[in-house]
């Protein structure tokens, strides 16, 4: 590193210098926090971003600038790999350091540092670092995405191209395609998945079902807004209304959203009585997460939560690859901890390879890449399905020797027009539902009829406001705890009071919370238990 490029560093750090008290870690789905606070960690993310692309040179980078879920003064960042998928978890230790260092002296010195480490060179001359910048629709995005301009460019050779607001999935999709080669615009994205959307209805066998119409929660985020682009632009034929796009004074996130239907699992705002037993869809508010539900009377609703996703996905999926002559293939599912129990005793039913993995997308991506055909979802819905390249290549060529037409050659046209329809880089909403919906149309199903492929077992998600939610320290698999000391042993005490009683402890890696889950065989039981293991927490590390 040059002296021209450590002064550039020196002088764009002290435009931004790192809020007091702020303590920042890259977390299950990158930093997050108060919008106000976070101009020094996104430009600071932003210097890591090129320098992960000059690193893996030629390629570009992503950096999406969203808090997801989180309330709408929250804002975050996260990083895209060449791939589409999460940053590294190797590069996460560095994405800490950086974010908290508390001068630009010390900025300075960990990047040099790590440069000579990583071997990576900067002003080779010419632009050879790529990063493209995506945002919601959050009001904070536009002048925190300025800041990762600035933080992408002080390295030297590196350029920022400003993608405007996209769903955290689009941007992902647009950074693997174009690494890949491919068209890599936004207009691509709708494209590819509406025509392998309507491939897959092409190949419905016989129409059992007359199509009714699907209303769609927004989350008056991105999400609504591009279901309706796709849905002028492309698939007119597609009967969906979106509510809660945000143009009427809804707030981001505030009682609507694929977060809120499934955690409180209650109707969203703009949803009522007169929606009973009408097919409903939510995402949250970067559309990386997809719910469905129906309205069963009042305020309250049958959730068809990810778990249920994973199953209609992986039935499909299963019919066609045993369609195949010969065993082609190994079909996995990932799930984690939070994964309703009735789901996994179906999915193993079925026959299936189920492997957990930690939370968080990162963790569950990786696993289902191990297999051919890899399902992962995270009981609030995000969640995708992994076709390694190699399957994908068989399929294309087995497809051209069979005959048109046949039940082989229908069911390999399947899972080719699967691969390019569900986004392969990370849990993608809109392409999530038009899968749904295909499948449902395949089976002829209703969404109540989907619904009775299994019964969830009652559970109950409590958040706990604590001093300092890093005390909790759990297993690898993060259903036991091992710090505070006795705190499991409380815990276990608890569960054996309720038959089928399951609980477990973990701090959140997204807010200042500890999270608790409790399911058993009532909804009252897993109440209670979910109440008594919140107050354990409580009493071991007092009140937030
Ligand atoms: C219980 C739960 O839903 N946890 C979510 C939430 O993480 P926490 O670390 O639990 O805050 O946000 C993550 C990012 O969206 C998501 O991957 C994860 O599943
Ligand atoms: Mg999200």
């Amino acid at each position: 590193m040059d002296e021209t490029q450590i002064a550039s560093l020196l002088k764009s750090s002290d435009i931004f210098p790192l809020p007091q008290s702020l303590k920042l870690s890259y977390g299950t789905a990158g930093f997050r926090g108060d919008a106000s606070l976070l101009d020094s960690t996104v430009y600071r993310v932003g210097i890591l971003s090129s320098l992960r692309s000059l690193k893996l040179k030629p390629s570009t980078i992503g950096l999406m600038i969203t808090a997801s879920h989180n309330r709408v003064s929250d804002n975050g960042i996260k990083v895209a790999d060449p791939s589409g998928g999460m940053l590294s978890q190797e590069w996460e230790p560095f994405a800490d350091q950086i974010a908290n260092a508390s001068s630009p002296q010390e900025l300075v010195a960990l990047i040099r540092e790590f440069i000579e480490r990583e071997e990576i060179s900067i002003g080779g001359g010419g632009d050879v670092g790529e990063v493209w910048l995506g945002r919601d629709t959050r009001p904070s995005g536009e002048s925190l995405l300025r800041a990762a301009e600035i933080g992408v460019s002080s390295v030297s050779g590196c350029v920022a191209v400003d993608k405007g607001v996209l769903t955290t999935p689009q941007l992902h999709w647009m950074v693997r395609a174009k690494n890949k080669g491919l068209n890599a615009t936004e207009s691509d994205y709708f494209e590819s998945l509406s025509t392998s959307f309507k491939c897959l209805i092409d190949l419905i066998p016989v129409k059992k079902l007359e199509s009714s119409k699907l209303v769609l929660d927004g989350a008056n985020g991105v999400g609504g807004e591009k279901m309706e682009e796709l849905l002028r632009g492309y698939l007119r034929n597609l009967d969906v209304e979106v509510r809660n796009t945000g143009r009427d004074g809804g707030v981001l996130n505030e009682s609507v959203g694929a977060d809120f239907v499934q955690k409180e699992k209650v109707v969203p705002l703009g949803f009522g009585v007169n929606d009973v037993g009408v097919r409903c869809a939510s995402f949250d508010g970067d559309a990386d997460r997809l719910v469905y539900f129906y309205v069963s009377s009042g305020d309250k609703i049958e959730l068809l939560d990810g778990d249920k996703i994973l199953s209609l996905f992986a039935l499909f999926i299963k019919e066609q690859l045993n369609t195949l002559e010969g065993k082609l293939s190994r079909l996995g599912v990932v799930q984690t901890a939070y994964a309703n129990g009735a789901s996994t005793d179906y999915l193993k039913g079925l026959g299936l390879d189920v492997v957990f993995a930690k939370t968080g997308v990162k963790h569950l991506h990786e696993k289902a890449a191990e297999f051919d055909v890899g399902i992962y979802f995270e009981a609030n819905g995000h969640g995708t399905i992994l076709f390694s390249e190699s399957f994908v290549s068989l399929l294309v060529g087995k497809q051209k020797d069979l005959s048109e037409g046949s039940d082989e050659y229908n069911a390999v046209s399947r899972l080719v027009a699967v691969s390019n329809l569900i986004n392969q880089a990370v849990g993608d909403a809109i392409s999530g539902l038009l899968l749904v919906e295909v499948i449902l149309q395949h089976m002829g199903w209703s969404v109540q009829k989907w619904n009775e492929l299994y019964k969830d077992l009652p559970s109950r998600q409590v958040k706990v406001e604590v001093p300092d939610r890093t005390a909790v320290v759990t297993t690898s698999e993060e259903t036991e705890a091992l710090k505070p000391l006795g705190i499991q042993d409380a815990i276990n005490g608890e569960i054996k009071k309720y038959k089928r009683g399951r609980a477990f402890i973990r701090p959140s890696g997204t807010e200042d919370v500890v999270r608790v889950y409790a399911e058993a065989s009532t909804q009252e039981d897993a109440d209670s238990l979910g109440d008594s293991v919140a107050q354990l927490v409580k009493s071991f590390l007092g009140s937030g």
